[in-house]
């Protein structure tokens, strides 16, 4: 089965029929002397799964900012959602890194939620009351956070407060889902029910979804391609091609293995990218 086989061709979204979600020409990234990425020509499709990884420092978070506006190429384009840049934030939901919140903060997690369809950046514009309470209700049930929705976030653990960033990036109805580890922190049973969501988000919705991860493996059958970042160099393809001892001993320029063990990939000896460049069994293999 090759990868685009196993995308459902999503509904088309109106606004984004015959257009990619995504789109880099020729972008670059530097910070001073330090170049991030460049020659960077990338279209993500509607309801696409975009998997980023690469090593610490690659330049994963970057292209994420990026694409918010909140960053400028050095060089080259850049669009999403129809628009350059920062023009587009209505129509991109955004997950951001995990952060704890303060625990001084007295902000229920309904109206977290709330903020992704008004008053926020990255969130859709004014609805009615009565619209809106039914979208964050509904937000709010599909990550499992209806049990503490009004309690103040400050309070919550680092997973409930996740699921609830999640809900306000999805509440809006997103083009783009630009996620930057989101099942960091998760226990399994939420990882998988944060996973499958975005999932049914983008076959059904056609949302197009870059997922910025170090673990490949709780997502890899929703991954369609992969963009490897490994000190200014890239590679895009599907898992099957990027995802070899091949393809990362060129890009790490050192020996990298890559195994498949029953449905998961482990990855060894890729120095810095994580989880992955450590020999371990994956869940129930001794
Ligand atoms: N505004 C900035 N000015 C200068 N350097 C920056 C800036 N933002 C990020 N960097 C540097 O650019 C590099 C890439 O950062 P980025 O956060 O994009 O990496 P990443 O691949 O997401 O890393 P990680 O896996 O650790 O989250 C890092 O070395 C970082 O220190």
């Amino acid at each position: 089965m090759t990868a685009t086989d196993r995308v459902a061709a999503p509904a088309p979204r109106r606004s984004a029929a015959g257009r990619p979600a995504v789109s880099l020409r020729s972008a670059r990234l530097a910070y001073g002397l330090r170049e991030l990425w460049y020659d960077l020509d990338l279209d993500v499709r509607p309801g696409e799964f975009l998997a980023v990884l690469g090593p610490n420092g690659s330049g994963k978070t970057s292209l994420l900012r990026v694409l918010l506006g909140l960053q400028p190429l050095t060089a080259g384009t850049a669009m999403i959602a129809g628009a350059s840049p920062g023009r587009a934030s209505r129509r991109i939901g955004y997950i951001p890194q995990q952060r704890v919140a303060d625990p001084t903060i007295r902000l229920r997690g309904r109206d977290l939620v709330g903020l992704g369809l008004d008053g926020h950046r990255w969130g859709l514009g004014l609805c009615g009351r009565r619209e809106r309470r039914r979208r964050v209700t509904e937000a709010l049930e599909a990550v499992g956070a209806t049990g503490y929705a009004n309690q103040p976030v400050g309070r919550l653990s680092g997973g409930e407060q996740q699921r609830l960033r999640v809900a306000q990036a999805l509440v809006g109805d997103p083009e783009v889902l630009l996620c930057d580890e989101p099942l960091l922190s998760l226990d399994l049973a939420h990882q998988r029910t944060v996973s499958d969501l975005i999932d049914t988000r983008r076959r059904e919705a056609g949302t197009a979804v870059l997922f910025v991860t170090h673990e490949i493996n709780p997502v890899l059958p929703l991954v369609d391609r992969v963009l490897y970042l490994v000190d200014g160099r890239f590679r895009i393809g599907p898992p099957e091609e990027v995802m070899t001892s091949e393809t990362l001993s060129a890009l790490y320029r050192t020996q990298v293995d890559v195994v498949r063990v029953r449905d998961q990939i482990v990855v060894v000896g890729a120095p810095g990218a994580g989880p992955e460049d450590q020999p371990h069994h994956p869940e129930g293999i001794s």
